[in-house]
């Protein structure tokens, strides 16, 4: 069977569904293919087909199916929806999900939650800067004209200004420009149930995105990166990485390296896809599933890169510059001390590591503070570097490497 060829043809973005638990972030997603389906730009995607990301798969190179492939007139997005909040974390915040822009998930009925501001404060650390605002559930708080009986009225329409309001400083007060981001008033259920007025504000809400989230400047100028998502087996053909593009570009043929956590070795890309259709090359900000030529299964896992020969190693030690999370944004009660071994996220993987705090061997909630690492295992690292450090369920702080120590 021959796979259509992947078109170039719209601008393509990554974009991701953020939010507090439950506020609809899956059902929003469903609603989104639902909605670009009738209009022939997407393939319908079911609640149920989102959130899953199997192991294994036996038809073709297939991305890891967590991301959502759909188009708008102007242009080709990825979305991903992460399945809870500690998958959210780990993706996001640890830059594995690379999105160029978020659509912020928040329940009319509940307003901004706890993990509604976690979200939008790590969303800034690791330079999301394009956030547009779903107020999801509106079906609950607004009727739609003529429909009668359904919503409460003049009432609880002035309790969605207040939630808007609400949002709005929220997002001002870690620097994103409340008074102008996008808030569409939406319902991911009715809309996947097909009522006309809903299915409306959904195209709405995707008019804001792309008139709102600019197509990023690609980092097509350095050599080429690919941080592993995921690893796949194709029967009959071989193992099958995924994952973002982070910078540079690759071309079927090319010599490459598998770097971070055990030996550097060195492979051929000799298939590459995406969302099914084969590519005969692929750049920044692609989401791609790259075939390595006799690379055994075992060989390759998550958290590792895949780079063009000799430009990244991997390294254990690191110096840093770290936000230490406040409590009430999801952080730490307490200070932390040198000596502290909690686990670094960076890219696509989490390993433990020791800090070592520059001034005064303390850090409290809400501080910047600098510190040398030595981490538990060696993964290729770079300056410039965004992570997270988690404890627990909790995110601690999200920082940058400054320099690489060994
Ligand atoms: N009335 C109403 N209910 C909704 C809407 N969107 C989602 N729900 C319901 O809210 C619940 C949670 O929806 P999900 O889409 O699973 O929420 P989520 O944000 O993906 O949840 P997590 O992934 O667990 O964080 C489900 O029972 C949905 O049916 C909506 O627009 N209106
Ligand atoms: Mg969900």
């Amino acid at each position: 069977m021959t796979k259509r060829l992947y078109e170039r043809g719209k601008p393509h973005l990554n974009i991701g569904t953020m939010g507090h638990v439950d506020h609809g972030k899956t059902t929003l997603t469903a609603a989104i293919t639902a909605v670009l389906a009738r209009q022939g730009l997407a393939k319908v995607v079911p609640f149920e087909g989102i959130d899953r990301a199997p192991e294994e798969r036996d038809r073709g190179i297939t991305i890891n199916i967590a991301h959502v492939e759909y188009e708008t007139p102007t242009r080709h997005y990825a979305h991903v929806d992460m399945p809870g909040h500690a998958d959210y974390v780990k993706n996001m915040v640890t830059g594995a999900a690379q999105i160029d822009g978020a659509i912020l998930v928040v329940s009319a009925q509940d307003g901004a939650m706890p993990q509604t501001r976690e979200h939008v404060v790590l969303a800034r650390q690791v330079g999301v800067r394009h956030i547009v605002v779903a107020l999801n559930k509106a079906d609950t708080v607004e009727a739609p004209s003529g429909a009668a009986g359904r919503g409460h009225g003049g009432e609880d329409a002035e309790l969605l200004d207040l939630v808007e309001l609400e949002v709005r400083e929220l997002l001002t007060q870690y620097g994103f420009p409340g008074e102008e981001i996008p808030m569409v008033r939406v319902s991911g259920l009715r809309a996947l149930e097909g009522d006309p007025y809903w299915v409306r504000r959904i195209e709405d809400l995707l008019a804001a995105v792309d008139a709102y989230v600019p197509v990023p400047a690609r980092i097509l100028d350095r050599p080429f990166l690919l941080p592993i998502e995921n690893v796949l087996t194709i029967t009959g053909r071989g193992t099958v990485v995924t994952g973002v593009v982070e910078q540079g570009a690759i071309r079927l043929g090319d010599h490459v390296e598998v770097v971070g956590l055990g030996d550097t070795f060195a492979t051929v890309a000799t298939g590459l896809e995406t969302f099914g259709q084969t590519m005969d090359h692929a750049e920044a900000g692609d989401n791609t599933a790259v075939l390595l030529r006799g690379v055994r299964r075992e060989q390759v896992r998550r958290g590792q890169v895949v780079s063009a020969p000799g430009t990244i190693r991997p390294h254990a030690g690191f110096r840093a510059e770290v936000y230490v999370l406040g409590t009430d944004e999801g952080g730490r009660n307490g200070p932390f001390f040198s000596g502290y071994r909690p686990q670094f996220h960076l890219r696509t993987t989490d390993v433990p590591g020791e800090i070592e705090l520059d001034e005064g061997g303390m850090a409290l909630p809400g501080d910047t503070v600098t510190m040398t690492v030595a981490l538990g295992r060696a993964v290729a690292l770079d300056e410039g570097l965004g992570f997270a450090i988690r404890e627990g369920r909790r995110t601690v702080g999200a920082g940058t490497v400054t320099a690489l120590l060994d």
